[in-house]
């Protein structure tokens, strides 16, 4: 197995964008955009709002409201100067100019009022929504990766899963926090403006319309160029992830190989080509906001050279030149907000379309869609009947690893299966638990396929101890009852008792409730797999798969956890992926493995009286053991 600093390692943190010195991915899932449907990202943007319709509705009219609010300004200002103030001053028919005045002034200081209280009402209702998108969006991607089997995380890593939770969820944050208010204040403004533009000067209105066309050619072109830059610069910030959690995930592999320096010139690549790209997005964004504003202020500057000489020649009034000048001002003022928008719209899209793609995965082992119950055990602690009919398998990225092969594993029994590194143990065992499904054949328990079997019942059924003995964070007792969440605390402790992981346990601080720390820090290899045991035994499964532990442990230690084996094994159908010839022996019967084909099968006496692989290997076993009293079999 390789470890998973070996892994980062080997696999340059993302190979989306293959540099012409990287290698093409060599598997599908390792790579950051993974195939998905076309238009996956609206799909899941639409699917993530549609819950929130009424509210969404909602925000839109307060902003309506809102932007007419802050728009009657500049015509309550023409209306002023065209005529409030000549009624003041008695150029009008009627006298009451003073009046006039205070009513438009009380009707600017309204329209201000109104447009704050609006606005705050929308910014708590989009953000009322935005939480909500966010909440559920993060729980899809924790619930789906749940979901998706092992053949799936193994290439797409632990890293880029935390960057889609982190950093894309984070970009689609600032999108809708920010971004997406900007945007639809901005279309809405420029409706309003236009219109009024057209409203007050058919002329000054056209005028204004046409200078969108260079703006809309230089955000166009802004789009385009920025969409590329950002897209890398998300990839190049996954990078960084993967590899900074692939060498925390990995510390003791990469301490044991001296691997630090090496690391630490991959990770000083990876971050500077995160650099480069940052600086990258930055400069085109700087490029946008000179070239926008220069076309706006000209385009202002040209109209309201325009609009003066139509004034002094009278043909158009003083206060609507003014009211057009602070509405040009207003037009042109988000051009510079629509680029940020349009940054983050980029990186947001760039992020979505990542989440989108690893939502649609679906995983290769599906649940059953008319699931079959398992009939029950014959009594409380026998096991159940497995069945390999006709299977064979290969993985989705290579060859046929398990040519075609009939077995069937005896209720009960205790089966040890041997053979070289590579021959194709683990993958027969990960066709028991229903990693992966047979390329063909079935898998059967007590006569039901696994692929009817509804995934809760197979994981009851189906138990593996591996040799890691992975402990989740929190306590001894909550690690022991993971496999029966409602065990009282006397079943843990009798689970523990009947594998001599009682003793040590009550020796730790805080006894069962210690907390085991991440990967079980705090206890030895021994004792983690003690604990492991203990799990599996108060889990009760009739199916037990146990991947030996080859790391040599010491001689009361490596006794200890062969007790709890024992203990652990009987009465149900167990297959032991054996490394130790004590193993071996207490096995009802033996399966020696050869490229992935069953080559002896027979009881430990019937293969190591012959002439076979097996009897060579257990005499190489024999020679090269300094042999540790083995508890005998009768005495389980
Ligand atoms: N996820 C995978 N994708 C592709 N090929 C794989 C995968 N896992 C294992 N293999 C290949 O399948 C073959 C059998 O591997 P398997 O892990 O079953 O061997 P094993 O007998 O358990 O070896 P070991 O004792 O070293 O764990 C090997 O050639 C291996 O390279």
């Amino acid at each position: 197995m390789t470890s998973t600093a070996e892994t980062a390692a080997a696999t340059p943190g993302t190979a989306e964008e293959p540099g012409p010195e990287q290698p093409p991915a060599p598997d599908p899932f390792d790579r950051d955009v993974l195939p998905a449907p076309p238009h996956a990202a609206r799909t899941l943007l639409g699917s993530l709002l549609r819950p929130h319709k009424p509210r969404v509705a909602g925000a839109a009219l307060l902003l309506l409201l809102q932007q007419a609010a802050v728009q009657a300004g500049p015509l309550l200002v023409a209306f002023a100067i065209d005529h409030a103030v000549p009624a003041l001053r008695g150029e009008g028919d009627g006298g009451g100019g003073q009046g006039l005045l205070v009513a438009v002034g009380l009707a600017y200081l309204l329209c201000a009022l109104a447009s704050g209280g609006l606005q705050y009402a929308f910014i708590v209702a989009a953000a009322r929504i935005n939480q909500r998108v966010l909440l559920e969006l993060r729980g899809r991607i924790y619930r789906h990766a749940q979901a998706l089997d092992v053949d799936f995380h193994d290439p797409y890593t632990s890293g880029r899963l935390i960057s889609r939770s982190t950093t894309d969820v984070g970009s689609l944050r600032e999108l809708l926090d920010e971004g997406l208010q900007e945007l639809l204040a901005v279309i809405v403004s420029v409706v309003y403006i236009v219109l009024t533009l057209l409203w007050l000067d058919p002329g000054l209105g056209a005028a204004a319309l046409g200078s969108f066309v260079p703006l809309a050619l230089l955000v166009q072109n802004f789009r385009q160029r920025s969409a590329r830059v950002y897209r890398s610069r998300s990839t190049a910030m996954a990078a960084v992830i993967v590899k900074f959690t692939e060498t925390v995930g990995g510390i003791r592999a990469v301490q044991t190989f001296r691997r630090e320096r090496a690391n630490d010139e991959e990770f000083a690549r990876l971050n500077g080509r995160h650099l480069k790209m940052n600086g990258d997005s930055l400069l085109e964004m700087a490029r946008y906001v000179v070239t926008s504003r220069l076309t706006a202020n000209t385009a202002v500057a040209v109209i309201v050279l325009w609009g003066a000489y139509r004034v002094a020649a009278g043909d158009l009034a003083l206060g609507v030149l003014a009211a057009a000048a602070l509405y040009l001002r207003r037009l042109y003022e988000p051009i510079d907000h629509l680029g940020m928008f349009l940054n983050s719209y980029q990186s947001a899209a760039a992020s979505l379309e990542k989440i989108a793609g690893l939502l649609a995965q679906r995983p290769s082992v599906p649940e059953p869609g008319s699931p079959q119950a398992l009939p029950p055990r014959a009594d409380g602690r026998a096991g159940r009947e497995v069945v390999f009919d006709s299977v064979s398998f290969g993985y989705r990225t290579g060859g046929e690893v398990l040519p075609p092969f009939g077995l069937t594993l005896h209720s009960g029994r205790t089966v040890a299966l041997v053979g070289a590194t590579g021959a194709g143990k683990s993958t027969l065992v990960k066709l028991l638990a229903r990693f992966y499904d047979p390329t063909r054949g079935r898998v059967l328990l007590d006569g039901v396929d696994l692929r009817d079997v509804e995934g809760a019942e197979l994981r009851r059924s189906v138990v593996t101890v591996t040799q890691e003995a992975f402990l989740f964070s929190g306590t001894v007792a909550e690690n022991i009852a993971i496999g029966r969440p409602d065990a009282t605390h006397a079943e843990i402790e009798n689970a523990a008792k009947a594998l001599g992981a009682h003793d040590f346990i009550s020796e730790l601080p805080e006894g069962y409730d210690t907390d085991v720390r991440k990967r079980g820090g705090r206890i030895s290899a021994g004792q983690r797999q003690l604990v492991a045991f203990a799990r599996a035994l108060l889990a009760d499964p009739a199916v037990l798969i146990l991947d030996e532990a080859t790391s040599s442990l010491d001689i009361p230690g490596e006794q200890a956890v062969q007790q709890a084996m024992m203990t652990v094994l009987r009465g149900r159908t167990a297959v032991v992926i054996a490394h130790r010839l004590s193993t071996v022996e207490i096995a009802d019967r033996v399966l020696v493995m050869e490229d992935g084909r069953l080559v002896e099968d027979g009881t430990p006496a019937q293969l190591i009286a012959g002439e076979g692989r097996f009897a060579g290997l257990h005499s190489a076993w024999r020679d090269s053991l300094v042999q540790a009293p083995v508890p005998h079999r009768d005495q389980r």
